[in-house]
């Protein structure tokens, strides 16, 4: 089944009023959901941040900001070669969200499927890389900009067939 690529809940980017007018710069990011199924389980992958990163040990999905001159696929292809030394295939974009942060930074994400990827798993950046099942999703202190879709994932709003 395809999904449309859904524009998700989040805050929509919104400026909250005690903002005033400082600018904000908007980081265009793309991240993955690494999809496996195993036992009749779809499992997605999902990362902690390090203690010493900002917004320290919330957990994301891999992936990062899109370099000029980047598609946000091939930006994605990067990032998880780097994070986590794979070769992914990208699939279909999955949702995208604006948020802004409340310490002044603004994101664009675009969520993409990756079902297929050479090599193995390698943690190279994160506290922790771990394979949760959809429906434990909320029981992680995500990022407040994928909170939206993590509850929809986890309630089943968006449909999404495993991977290998
Ligand atoms: N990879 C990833 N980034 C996310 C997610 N949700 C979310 O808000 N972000 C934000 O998008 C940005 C990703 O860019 P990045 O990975 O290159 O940035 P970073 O945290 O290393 O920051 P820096 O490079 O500015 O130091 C971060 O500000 C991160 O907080 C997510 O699910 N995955």
């Amino acid at each position: 089944m395809k999904n449309r690529i859904r524009r998700l809940g989040s805050n929509g980017g919104r400026s909250r009023a005690s903002d005033g007018a400082r600018p904000r710069t908007l980081r265009m990011v793309s991240a993955g959901l690494i999809l496996r199924e195993a036992e009749g389980r779809r499992e997605v992958l999902i990362c902690q941040r390090k203690a010493d990163q900002p917004m320290a040990l919330k957990w994301e999905f891999p992936g990062g900001k899109i370099e000029p001159g980047e598609s946000a696929e091939q930006a994605l292809r990067r990032e998880l070669n780097e994070e986590l030394g794979i070769t992914a295939e990208i699939g279909e974009p999955v949702a995208q969200v604006r948020h802004n942060y409340r310490n002044g930074g603004a994101v664009d994400l675009q969520f993409f499927a990756v079902r297929r990827f050479e090599g193995e798993i390698d943690n190279r950046i994160f506290q922790e890389v771990r394979w949760s099942e959809f429906e434990s999703l909320p029981g992680y202190d995500f990022l407040a900009a994928d909170i939206g879709l993590v509850r929809d994932l986890a309630e089943g709003r968006i449909a999404l067939e495993g991977g290998r």
